[in-house]
């Protein structure tokens, strides 16, 4: 079988004028992931790596050795493990860390930020706060234009050059203009939105479905039962999201059903990989441990089954996914009871529940 390799068809971009400057912070494989688009797209591009014997070996090898071992990026992507020289006199800082890093480090870059926009690619949720990283950013950089860009992205895929898209969510046109010029391009489209929150947690929220999904695999669940699962995951996320002030059209987009599909259907995402460990019968240290990559979504079924309880909101899947990874109930009873529950409205922004 041949393979979809439009890469090859694509002629390299001439260096523009005025290039941008972009700062990604965090060494791991998403932030590589943009750090190397931008860098093709000929911004003139660092990441920042707190581990100064890493990014000395990445500034020389031009491969990150841990998180992407397979690829070679771009040549003129710099990388540094110092704050003060990725930071100061950049237009777009786009940050990669995991979420219960994110305030530290920004609290790290707060005396060095002037004009620079800030772009979260975090897709978590502070444990204990329950902010989102645009809420942290709000908080710790006020004033600052921000964003969040989330999508179906697989980092592997990404750095192989298989097509991709992706969404810039920013109330600034400027901002989303920018983060479309150093990253969009034919193999990476960037598409835009303004509900910020929307497209937050279309990213944070799926990576709990994900953990389902995984396990569901481990259990060789039927294409109905996997079908029946994400749809009423979608139903789940944006019912959730929708009372915290999204738009519920938002999760009809790229970082709403397209992340959800993308995550829950790749033996590359972590969360379905914690998932599956789980079905295998591994405990969530040991699935933790094996994986020795950043998981959201655990922290996230804790901190979103919580919320669900404090705000009255019907999060049946989230809360038999903490009984059973938090309280050790049996999978099998628990995914019994959730087909017992009774009729529901399919999309109850058509029909409302209370009508059924
Ligand atoms: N990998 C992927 O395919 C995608 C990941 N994301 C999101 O990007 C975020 C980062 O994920 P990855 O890059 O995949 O994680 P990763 O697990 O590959 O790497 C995390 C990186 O953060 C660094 N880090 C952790 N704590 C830090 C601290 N206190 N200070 C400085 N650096 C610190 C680690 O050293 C490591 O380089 C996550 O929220 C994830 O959900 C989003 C889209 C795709
Ligand atoms: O968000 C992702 C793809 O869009 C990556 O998911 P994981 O963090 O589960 O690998």
């Amino acid at each position: 079988m041949n393979d979809f390799n439009i890469s090859a068809l694509i002629t390299p971009r001439e260096k523009p004028a005025t290039p941008l400057r972009v700062a990604v912070l965090g060494g791991g494989s998403f932030g590589t992931a943009m750090a190397n688009l931008a860098a093709r797209n000929g911004c003139e591009t660092c990441m920042w790596i707190r581990d100064e014997k890493a990014a000395q070996d990445m500034q020389q090898s031009k491969r990150n050795k841990r998180y992407l071992p397979d690829f070679q990026l771009e040549e003129t992507l710099q990388f540094s493990s110092k704050l003060e020289d990725v930071v100061p006199n950049r237009d777009i800082i786009l940050v990669a860390i995991p979420s219960h890093s994110y305030r530290d480090v920004l609290k790290q870059i707060a005396p060095m930020i002037s004009g620079q926009a800030i772009v979260s690619l975090t897709k978590g949720i502070e444990a204990e706060t329950f902010c989102l990283m645009s809420d942290i950013i709000q908080q710790e950089l006020p004033e600052v234009p921000f964003g969040v860009l989330s999508g179906p992205n697989l980092a592997k895929e990404i750095v192989a050059n298989m097509p991709a898209g992706t969404v810039i969510a920013s109330t600034s046109e400027a901002l989303r203009n920018a983060v479309q010029t150093a990253l969009h391009s034919a193999l990476f489209r960037v598409f835009a939105s303004s509900d910020v929150h929307g497209v937050e947690l279309g990213g944070a929220l799926k990576n709990i479905y994900a953990i389902a999904m995984g396990m569901g695999a481990a259990y060789n669940v039927g294409e109905n039962t996997r079908s029946m699962l994400l749809t009423r995951a979608l139903a789940e996320m944006s019912r959730f999201a929708v009372t915290l002030g999204a738009n519920p059209l938002t999760f009809l987009g790229l970082s709403g059903v397209g992340d959800l599909f993308a995550t829950c259907s790749s033996p590359l995402s972590r969360n379905y990989q914690i998932g599956y460990a789980l079905g295998q019968g591994k405990n969530l240290e040991e699935a933790i441990a094996a994986l020795g990559q950043t998981a959201e979504g655990i922290n996230t079924i804790r901190q979103v089954s919580a919320q669900s309880r404090l705000l009255n909101v019907y999060m049946p899947i989230t809360n038999a996914l903490y009984e059973v990874i938090f309280e050790g109930k049996p999978p099998l009873g628990i995914a019994l009871s959730l087909m017992q529950n009774g009729h529901r409205s399919d999309v109850e922004f058509v029909l409302p529940h209370e009508q059924v």
